[in-house]
Parts: C-alpha cells; sequence; structure tokens
C-alpha cells in the first residue's frame, strides 16, 4: 500500500523556486497496478521518487506498507526501502558487471550468503525467461532484456511495493508489451503492488487498475482505469485518453452530416464491457419502420473489458425516426445524437 497525503516539494534553485508537488493526496491499495499519467514537468519522477525518498517532500507525507516513511531513520529506513523496488526508462545496469552479479546487487548489500544468492538469482533469471543471459554483461542485451535485468533486480528482495518510472518509454511497442504483461505477473503471481508514472495512456489501458493524472504537480483527476477512460472529466484527460481512443467524427459520417436529411440521423452508441450496441440495432430495425447501417465502430480493450462505440446511420421518416430516437433514450445505454459542431 502507498499513501501521498497532502505531499508538497518545492525545489529551490539559485534564482527561483519551483513546486514540482502541490498537495498530492493519493493511494494505492495493496496488489493494485496504479499509473500516473502526465505531460513532461508534470511532477511524475518527483512523486515516484519521493515513495522511497530518492526526493523527500517538503511537506505531507508517504505512507507505504503501513508506516510513514519520511518519519524512518537509519537502519530502519534501510530496511523500509529494500521493501520497495524500481525500474527506471534507462535501467541503470551495472555495465562492468555481468547479469548474475547486476540482479544480486541488493542480496549483496545484506550480505546474503553465497549459496542463496545463486538459487535467488537464478530464480529470478528463470522469472524473466533469461537464465541463459546469466554470464553476459549488459551491452550485450536488447532493451527489453535489460528491463527483465532491471525487473529481476527489483524482485530480489521479495519488495511488497515496486515503482516504475517510465520503464517501458526507451522501448518499442512489442517490447513495451511484453514488459508490461511481466509486470502484471510480478503483480499477480507475489502479490506486488506497483505504481507506475508514464506518458503513455496506452501503457495504463494495459496493465494498469487505477489512474491518476497529474499537471503542473496536481492530481487534477483520478479513478478507476474504465471510469477514467469512458468519463474522462479534465481537457488533457480527454487529449490522453484521445491518442489510444479516436473519438474524432471521422471523415465518411462528417460528409453525411453535411449534407443534412431530416430522414436520416446519426448515434454514437458507446459500451463498456458485456452490453453492446448490436442488439439495440436490431430491435430497432425489427420495432420500427427505420434502416440503420454501422458507419464506424471504434472498439479497444481496458485490460480483459471491451470498451468503444458504435456510430450509426438510422433513415427513416421524421415520425420514425422520433419514435426510435426515444426508444433509445429509455436504453440504458450511453448514446449520444452526432451533430456537426459536436
Ligand atoms: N532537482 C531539481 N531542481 C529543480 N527543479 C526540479 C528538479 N527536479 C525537477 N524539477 C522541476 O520540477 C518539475 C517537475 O519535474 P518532474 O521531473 O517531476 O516532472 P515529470 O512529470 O516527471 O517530467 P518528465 O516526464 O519530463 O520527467 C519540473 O518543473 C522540473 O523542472
Amino acid at each position: 500500500m502507498i499513501e501521498f497525503k497532502g505531499v508538497s516539494k518545492v525545489f529551490k534553485t539559485k534564482d527561483r523556486e519551483v513546486k514540482a508537488l502541490d498537495d498530492v493526496t493519493f493511494r494505492v491499495e495493496k496488489g493494485q497496478i496504479a499509473g500516473v499519467i502526465g505531460f513532461s514537468g508534470a511532477g511524475k519522477s518527483t512523486l515516484i521518487r519521493s515513495v522511497n525518498l530518492l526526493e523527500r517532500p517538503t511537506d505531507g507525507d508517504v505512507i507505504v506498507n503501513g508506516q510513514s516513511i519520511m518519519s524512518l531513520k537509519g537502519s530502519q529506513l534501510q530496511k523500509a526501502k529494500r521493501d520497495i523496488g524500481m525500474i527506471f526508462q534507462h535501467f541503470n545496469l551495472l555495465q562492468s558487471k555481468t547479469v548474475f552479479e547486476n540482479v544480486a546487487v541488493p542480496l549483496r548489500l545484506v550480505r546474503t550468503p553465497q549459496a542463496e544468492v545463486k538459487k535467488r538469482v537464478a530464480e529470478l533469471l528463470e522469472f524473466v525467461g533469461l537464465s541463459d543471459k546469466a554470464d553476459s554483461y549488459p551491452e550485450q542485451l536488447s532493451g527489453g532484456q535489460k528491463q527483465r535485468i532491471g525487473i529481476a533486480r527489483a524482485l530480489a528482495s521479495n519488495p511488497a511495493v515496486l515503482l516504475c518510472d517510465e520503464a517501458t518509454s526507451a522501448l518499442d511497442p512489442e517490447t513495451t508489451s511484453a514488459i508490461l504483461q511481466l509486470l502484471k505477473r510480478v503483480n499477480t503471481e507475489f502479490n506486488v503492488t506497483i505504481l507506475i508514472i508514464t506518458h503513455e495512456m496506452g501503457v495504463i489501458r494495459e496493465i494498469c487498475d487505477k489512474v491518476a493524472v497529474m499537471e503542473s504537480g496536481r492530481i487534477i483527476e483520478e479513478g478507476t482505469v474504465l471510469d477514467v477512460f469512458s468519463k474522462p472529466q479534465h481537457q488533457t484527460t480527454k487529449n490522453f485518453v484521445r491518442s489510444v481512443v479516436n473519438d474524432q467524427i471521422p471523415a465518411s459520417v462528417r460528409r453525411i452530416l453535411e449534407q443534412g436529411s431530416e430522414k436520416t440521423r446519426i448515434y454514437k452508441i458507446e459500451f463498456i464491457g458485456e452490453s453492446s450496441g448490436k442488439p439495440l440495432l436490431s430491435e430497432l430495425v425489427r420495432k420500427f419502420d427505420v434502416d440503420v447501417n454501422v458507419l464506424f465502430g471504434n472498439i479497444t480493450e481496458i485490460q480483459d473489458t471491451p470498451f468503444g462505440s458504435l456510430t450509426v446511420e438510422v433513415q427513416g421518416e421524421p415520425e420514425s425516426l422520433e419514435a426510435a430516437f426515444q426508444f433509445i433514450l429509455d436504453k440504458d445505454l450511453l448514446v449520444s445524437e452526432v451533430k456537426l459542431d459536436a
């Protein structure tokens, strides 16, 4: 569990002060995967680095696994930090050490006996699928392989919490997906709570349960990933959602709208999960004297839940259209009429 309570951080430089975090309150439950998204400079790195005190907040409190990390000192703080693993955008591996020795670093720090080190590193390399690379050096690995080693190293001390600082930003889309799936396994197999910071909404969509959107050091919106994707409130959030779910009116639909006819209406039916637009469409055709054409479909998956919209054209006499519209309104579906100025 990670909890930020009114956390602020002010950086003082020679000529000015920067408020990198401004009264941030946010909670990640045990076993959750939470993502924080924001543009460059929003304060994401400062936020994630405050969890293990790589940055010490100037105000507020950070609670990790039930204890205020900021009140700890000396050996107690070291012990608490061992319970927090971290992976980085540029992997931060030691270039002069083998893969085996890189993964062993946290174990060596606490003087783990050699036989135990060997056993644990072998387990970890197997978990990340790189048992055959134990004697290689980081420069001999691909980006994805380096991040797998970063993950193995971060897990060496059996942490309850894993911090991911733009962990996939340097990777291509396919490798990103493989690393995200590995993080999902870390979460489900070891019940590790994961906090991810990213500027890519695709990362949030693929593995997060919860998301917070940051801007100018503040959290401007937060919620479950499904809620934030389906009902984004803030313009910045809408822009992030748009980067993975295209909700613009396509040119072909625009042309129909421009022609404008009282015998045609266009609707966008949004759906989440099991409910889909299909039964509605066949019912419309059966019950009313209208024709229905699907103009545009847009379906994505948030974790394993289908999410998207269908844009349909309904044609008929004005009274049939009105009756069909009332029927749609009575349904428990998110339906809106598509208009040019929308
Ligand atoms: N050590 C520092 N000294 C002074 N200002 C800093 C320092 N670290 C960060 N800042 C400032 O704090 C603000 C937040 O920075 P931060 O790196 O947390 O943002 P970010 O969202 O992680 O951005 P990016 O995605 O570019 O890393 C920025 O205005 C940045 O310039």
